[in-house]
């Protein structure tokens, strides 16, 4: 086992800082963004929103903030809770044909009579900073990872990953827990691509908790509050929580709430060599790769490589 690969002792879990790490991924954007500017090409954005969900509302307002402050050209879209998916595709296809946007996003969950997946494949794939079109997610599994747009979190969770072990995971062991199309599915692609060996658990997977102990590295996405205990880590293992469950918590009072993530995080750290917190973890680093995926969008526009921030290793 490498220096890098060697886990930390017992009871001294390393943080992994998502947020501090998401804005050394939005200093270099404004950056790279200033640079395409002088060169014609400003890179623009536009948000979809439908409905009134508070979170979706409070992420979409987030990524308008995050787009300005990058210097981009940035439009949201809010379209009420009961738009019609033919008024839906439509605004999509005008989009596709709006040489300013160079990334289109429709904030997922949509309201229930809208079909997510035949509004997601009528988003030019070239746009598709998500990364959720069938085309991109094709190409991340093909191996076609320099024209693949990649999923925002488990883009941002491999930067977290590259900061404890490194872009070479040759060796070590992966576990992911959840397989949706937008976290569990993506994240397996790119750790299998950064040579892991990877498993995907999932709700009907047996024994979870000695499938979790096997993994070098555990990623959690399956949406339920601290699921992941203590004695499911194996001692040293890198943790990456991608849950974010909004939890009663009466210890506050007054009825208040507070985010807590699929890994049981005050157990986490006795046990892990390197963990996210949740918040501050993976979350912020969703709206960091969005605007990396919309500048390299803008630069492929034009006929330039993609631009590629690296995290760096052993950095923490
Ligand atoms: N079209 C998309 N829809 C959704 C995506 C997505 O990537 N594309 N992901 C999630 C929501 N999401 C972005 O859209 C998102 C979630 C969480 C965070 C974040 O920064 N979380 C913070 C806590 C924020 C809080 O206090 O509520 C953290 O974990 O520290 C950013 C973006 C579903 N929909």
């Amino acid at each position: 086992m490498s220096a890098l690969h060697e886990p930390a002792a017992r009871g001294t879990a390393r943080v992994i800082d998502g947020k501090a790490t998401a804005s050394r991924v939005l200093e270099w954007v404004t950056a790279r963004a200033s640079e395409l500017e002088r060169a014609g090409t400003r890179p623009g954005i536009a948000v979809v929103i439908v409905g009134d969900d508070p979170a979706s509302k409070v992420y979409v307002a987030s990524k308008a903030r995050a787009a300005e402050a990058c210097g981009f050209h940035s439009i949201t879209h809010r379209l009420p809770d009961a738009t019609a998916q033919a008024d839906l595709l439509a605004l999509v296809g005008q989009l596709n044909g709006d040489p300013a946007i160079h990334g289109i996003l429709v904030q997922l969950p949509l309201p229930g009579q809208l079909d997510a997946s035949r509004v997601i494949g009528a988003i030019s794939p070239e746009k598709d900073i998500d990364g959720f079109h069938a085309l991109n997610a094709g190409r991340l599994w093909s191996g076609g990872g320099s024209d693949a747009f990649v999923p925002c979190t488990p883009a941002g969770a491999m930067l977290l990953i590259e900061q404890v072990h490194g872009r070479e995971l040759a060796g070590l062991e992966a576990v992911v827990v959840g397989r949706s199309n937008i976290v569990g599915k993506p994240m397996a692609a790119l750790l299998l691509a950064a040579n892991a060996t990877v498993a995907v658990a999932h709700s009907r997977t047996r024994d979870l908790r000695e499938v979790c102990r096997r993994a070098d590295i555990l990623v959690a996405a399956v949406g339920r509050p601290r699921l992941i205990e203590g004695d499911w880590i194996k001692p040293g293992a890198t943790v990456i929580d991608v849950g974010i469950n909004r939890v009663e918590a009466p210890e506050l009072g007054d009825g208040r709430t507070k985010l807590v993530g699929d890994v049981d995080y005050a157990a986490a750290v006795d046990v892990a060599g390197a963990a996210t917190p949740v918040p501050g973890g993976v979350g912020p680093m969703t709206i960091a790769m969005l605007m990396a995926n919309t500048l390299a969008s803008a630069a492929r526009s034009v006929g330039l490589a993609t631009p590629r921030f690296a995290a760096g290793a052993n950095v923490l």
